[in-house]
């Protein structure tokens, strides 16, 4: 079972905030409710990307790349991410974390491997 994370401390002017969904009326809530960007419509819009060859695409260039480069990304971003959870806030740690999320879809597609594969395992 996973630990339970401990609710944020209030008062110095840090907002109520739930540690495990964070604020549910944010843009991108908001976005994804509308039906924006989420995870399956990133997905959805790389795969269209990919499929036309689309000219500037930044990951159209990442796949020809490889796994090799891809990899190499998300160890890059995966420390990022790690670094602004210990020393920046949540928003910075929201961004790093979208980065890795993009990079781990772009891997997914390098390697073939499906959505439906990764959530058999969550
Ligand atoms: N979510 C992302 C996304 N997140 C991160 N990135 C890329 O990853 C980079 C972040 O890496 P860094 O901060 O390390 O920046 P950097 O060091 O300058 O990057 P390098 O070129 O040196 O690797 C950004 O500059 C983007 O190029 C993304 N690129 C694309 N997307 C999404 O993917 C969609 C398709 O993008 P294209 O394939 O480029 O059309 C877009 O609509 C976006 O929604």
């Amino acid at each position: 079972m996973r630990d339970a994370v401990p609710p944020r401390p209030e008062g110095r002017g840090i907002p109520a905030r739930n540690p495990v969904t964070g604020p549910a009326n944010t843009p991108a809530a908001q976005e994804a409710a509308a039906g924006g960007k989420s995870f399956e419509r990133l997905h959805a819009e790389l795969a269209a990307k990919l499929a036309a060859g689309a000219e500037g695409s930044r990951t159209v260039e990442l796949v020809r790349a490889g796994v090799h480069t891809i990899g190499k990304k998300i160890v890059e971003e995966a420390a990022e991410v790690w670094m602004a959870a210990e020393h920046e806030d949540a928003a910075r740690t929201a961004e790093e974390i979208s980065q890795l999320l993009y990079h781990l879809q772009v891997l997914m597609f390098a390697r073939g491997v499906s959505l439906d594969e990764v959530y058999a395992y969550l």
